[in-house]
Formats: C-alpha cells, structure tokens, sequence
C-alpha cells in the first residue's frame, strides 16, 4: 500500500551545511576526513550514506553525536530540530542531543550493550534517564520499548552475550527508539548479519521511520552502509561519499533504476556488485592526510580530462566535471510512485 501523499513538504529534520572535520595529527599534518558536506533529510525519509572503507562516513556521524575525539577540528554547521550540533557543548550534547534528538542504533549493538545487565535492565535505565519514567510505570516501559522494536519479552532477562546477533540488533533499536528522537542515525546496521537478517533489519528500521502513530511523518534515518543491497532496501535518496566529499545525492529510485547515479565513481561502486557487472573499480582512493589536489576521484576515472585538476562543485546534488546524463525530465513522478509501494 502506497502512502498518501503529503500536502505540504515534510519538515526537515536534520541540515548540514559545508561540514568538514579534519583531524590534526604529529608533525603538523592533518586528515581531512570530512569536507563540506552538505544535504538535508526530512521526517519520514531515509538517506544511505554509502562509499568504500575509510571515505568518512562514521566521522560524519560521530560529528553529528559530538563524539569526535580532540584533536579533530570542525566548521560549519549541522542543525537537528533547531539545535545546532557543531560547537554544542558536552553538557547540551549530553541534555538535549544525544538519545532526545538523535537516536544512535550502533555497528555492533553487542558491544554497545553492557555485559553484565540485561535487556531490561538496559531499556529501565534508558528510560528512567530520557524519559523521565517514574519508577512504578518503568517495568510496564520497559515491555513496551521492546515491543516496539519487536524485541521478544521472554528475552528480555538475558544478557547481551546470550542474544543473537539479530536480537542484540532490536535490543540496541529499542534503546535507540526510547528517547522519540527525531533523527535515527544507524552505522552499518547490518554489518556482520546474514541477508536474510539483514534484510529483516533494514525493514525495521524502514518501519520506525515511516510509522505513523499520531500523524507525524515520523523520523528521519540517516544509515552508514558499504552495503548497497541493504540501501536499496530501505533509502529514499542516497549520498555517495568518496575521500571525505558527497559526490552525488540522488533519489535512490533513480541511483538503482534505469539511469543510474551520474557521478562515475557512484556507477562504478554499483557496477562493482555482484549482482550487476561485478567490475571492481580500478585502483584505490588516496589517502585523506595527502589528498590529491582537484577531483580526487580523477586517477581512477575513465572520464577524466584536463578539468578534474580543479575541484568540482557541488551543484544539484553532484560535484563531478563530466557526469553521465542524467534522468529524462518527467520520467521521475512515474518511477517516484512505485518506490516503496
Ligand atoms: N581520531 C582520528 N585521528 C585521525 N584520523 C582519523 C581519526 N578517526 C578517523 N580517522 C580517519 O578518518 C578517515 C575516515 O574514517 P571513517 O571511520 O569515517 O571511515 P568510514 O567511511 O566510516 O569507513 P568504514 O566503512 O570502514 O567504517 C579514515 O582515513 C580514518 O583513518
Ligand atoms: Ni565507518
């Protein structure tokens, strides 16, 4: 079933404008992990962030949580519902950011988990610190966290290490869900998970963004994958990410259908997938502390030319001087429909 659509746009939960992180390192040198970033992600969507090992996705993510470590150095800005993240102090973080505005579901929820508590004692906790629950409504809370992210309740007195890894998933999104945060951000939720797992995960995680109890338009899903299958699945749009830059953002429908991305890196991680071309990209990306000046992407790129000495702009959602052409106009309404139908 189709959901109806909305009259007026939905409200934009999350904005990043030109974030960048760099991290200082010995010697003077630094890593530029993040530059300029720039996008934003409404209520009711979610947005893959995708690219190979090491482009900077987490320290994107850990940006927007204010857990970077000390030597990293940011600019610009990064609102959630209203408050700014960048610059936000430990205390702000701690009070109105971290779990209340935005909801953590981590890469490996095993580790995440104390060992020595159980589910419940986990979800009690969580819920007696965001929620305020006062202490003879926590128990029946508590079942009802679980509930809501199909955690079993006769698992509930077991201990992180006793969980599968698809029970210490739910657990970690019940946590994760318990604050009512606007923005979800999940780091390589399905790493690790076999793909029927996998795409039991990406479905839950659909269903706390579009759910729709009391006529919001729910949450916003920002997901870290390498996992393009698991992207399909689940996103709306999808950012490409190569050395630290989003190259491309497009609407997943057109990133997996019939034009495909335009940027040529964005086409060859979906040409490298088993199940297309199965063609790995050539060669690797550079290293962040010594990035090539110009388009970074440019020593690996069939389409280079003299121009990609410069770096390219990002412009309507693309920073790439010699792009494949992109969707044929009016062609998007039709194939918008069917997306997630
Ligand atoms: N504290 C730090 N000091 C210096 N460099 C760092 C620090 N943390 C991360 N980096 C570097 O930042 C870059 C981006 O790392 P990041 O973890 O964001 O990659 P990723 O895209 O999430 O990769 P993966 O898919 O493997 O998780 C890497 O080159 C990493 O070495
Ligand atoms: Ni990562």
């Amino acid at each position: 079933m189709s959901a109806p659509r909305a009259a007026t746009a939905p409200a934009t939960v999350l904005s990043v404008r030109d974030l960048s992180v760099r991290f200082r390192m010995r010697g003077g040198r630094h890593v530029a992990a993040v530059t300029s970033a720039t996008f934003d992600l409404a209520a009711g969507e979610c947005l893959a962030l995708v690219g190979e090992s090491g482009c900077g996705k987490s320290v994107l993510a850990s940006a927007l949580l204010g857990l970077l470590p000390g030597n990293a150095q940011t600019a610009g800005t990064a609102t959630v519902d209203g408050v700014e993240l960048l610059g936000a102090g430990e205390r702000t973080l701690a009070t109105s950011v971290r779990g209340r505005r935005v909801g953590l579901v981590p890469q490996s929820p095993a580790a995440h988990l104390t060992p020595v508590r159980t589910v419940r004692a986990h979800l009690e906790e969580t819920l007696r610190e965001l929620a305020g629950t006062p202490r003879r409504q926590v128990r029946a809370a508590a079942v009802a966290a679980a509930e809501r992210a199909a955690f079993p309740a006769d698992h509930l007195d077991r201990y992180p290490h006793e969980l599968s890894g698809g029970l210490a998933q739910r657990a970690a999104t019940a946590l994760a869900l318990i604050g009512d945060a606007p923005l979800l951000l999940a780091d390589e939720p399905t790493t690790g998970l076999d793909r029927d797992l996998v795409n039991h995960t990406a479905d839950e995680l659909r269903r706390h963004v579009r759910h729709v109890t009391d006529g919001t338009a729910g949450r916003a899903l920002l997901m870290i994958t390498h996992d393009l299958v698991a992207a399909e699945r689940i996103a709306d749009r999808v950012a490409v990410m190569y050395a630290g830059r989003i190259v491309e953002i497009s609407r997943a429908a057109d990133f997996f259908g019939g034009p495909g991305p335009r940027h040529p890196y964005a086409r060859g991680l979906l040409a490298a997938l088993p199940e297309r071309d199965f063609v790995p990209i050539p060669g690797l990306p550079p290293e962040l502390g010594d990035l090539p000046p110009g388009c970074a992407f440019a020593a690996r790129c069939d389409r280079a030319t003299d121009r990609c000495a410069g770096v390219p702009d990002f412009t309507g959602g693309l920073a790439c001087h010699h792009p494949s052409p992109g969707p044929v106009p009016g062609a998007a309404a039709v194939r918008g429909s069917a997306t997630h139908a």
